[in-house]
């Protein structure tokens, strides 16, 4: 299948995902092969919030960082990815008249991930050892899975949590999930739109976006602040897994597939070596 595009909506809360769904429909009923990848931090921070259970972050030494996952937080995450953000992308694109089918990590081994085991990691300002943490790294996906689907015309919504070796469930990152999929079904565009209008120079100024963002093939990527970190490793795992093109854009406008499509974004490419 030739095109096929990967759209990651973030999960910030500023993003508008009744406008990317909008849009990826659009994309889907020109004929274009499309996947909608989806995060979803703000609802786990709101639904942990409000179930009372704190949200930590683990920053690794080179600075980036991820969710710290106990036991209650995994099941904060499985309930706001699979219970609540997923079912609103569904509805959203079934009432632009997509057929879509939401499948999470678990899915028929959708994204099987290799439990991190015990760690080194800033947590709170504090280097700890973490050996609690309830998440993983990808390592294999059911792309054929995904291929069927696509083949079948219908339009397949992937979210985290993953699947361990071990058979249990544990938290991933979105964008590196996305990355995954798109390297397994051989992709030729991943999207990541976010709450920024792509890799900002100065993190603090939203004129300062960079057209083009180089990231070393291996090691610390240039910017880590915030998820950007996070989303340029993901975004080289695509790059080196061989997809044509990875973009970073602003999901918080009207029409964000199509003006990052168009160039409104920033280009992640590899360092030469
Ligand atoms: N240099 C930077 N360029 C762009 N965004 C940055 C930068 N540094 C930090 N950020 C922050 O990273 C956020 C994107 O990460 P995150 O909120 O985790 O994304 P998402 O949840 O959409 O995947 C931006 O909204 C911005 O606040
Ligand atoms: C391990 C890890 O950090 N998992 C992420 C999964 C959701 C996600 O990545 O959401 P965004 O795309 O909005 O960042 C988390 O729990 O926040």
């Amino acid at each position: 299948m030739r095109d096929i595009l990967v759209v990651k909506c973030g999960g910030n809360a500023a993003v508008r995902s009744q406008a990317i769904c909008a849009d990826v429909a659009a994309v889907h009923r020109g004929g274009r092969p499309v996947i909608l990848a989806h995060g979803g931090s703000a609802d786990i921070d709101g639904l942990a919030e409000r179930l009372g259970v704190p949200s930590r972050r683990l920053v690794a030494p080179d600075g980036v960082s991820t969710r710290y996952t106990d036991e209650r937080t995994l099941e904060v995450v499985q309930l706001a990815l699979a219970g609540s953000a997923k079912p609103r992308l569904l509805a959203e694109l079934r009432a632009c008249g997509v057929d879509a089918v939401g499948l999470t990590g678990l899915d028929a081994g959708l994204l099987v991930a290799a439990r991190k085991s015990a760690h080194r990691a800033v947590v709170d300002g504090r280097r700890v050892v973490v050996r609690d943490d309830h998440s993983g790294r990808i390592t294999a996906v059911n792309g054929d899975l995904v291929s069927t689907l696509l083949a079948s015309g219908l339009l397949p919504v992937v979210s985290p949590p993953a699947v361990a070796e071990d058979g249990r469930v544990v938290n991933t990152d979105a964008d590196r999930a996305a990355a995954a999929v798109a390297g397994a079904v051989g992709a030729d565009t991943l999207l990541l739109l976010t709450g920024a209008r792509g890799v900002l120079a100065d993190r603090h100024d939203e004129r300062s976006v960079l057209p083009v963002c180089r990231v070393p093939r291996r090691g610390t990527p240039p910017v880590v602040t915030g998820g950007m970190g996070i989303k340029l490793v993901a975004a080289r795992e695509a790059l080196l897994s061989g997809v044509r093109r990875v973009l970073i854009a602003d999901g918080r406008r009207p029409r964000p597939v199509q003006e990052a499509l168009a160039g409104s974004c920033t280009e992640v490419l590899l360092e030469e070596e």
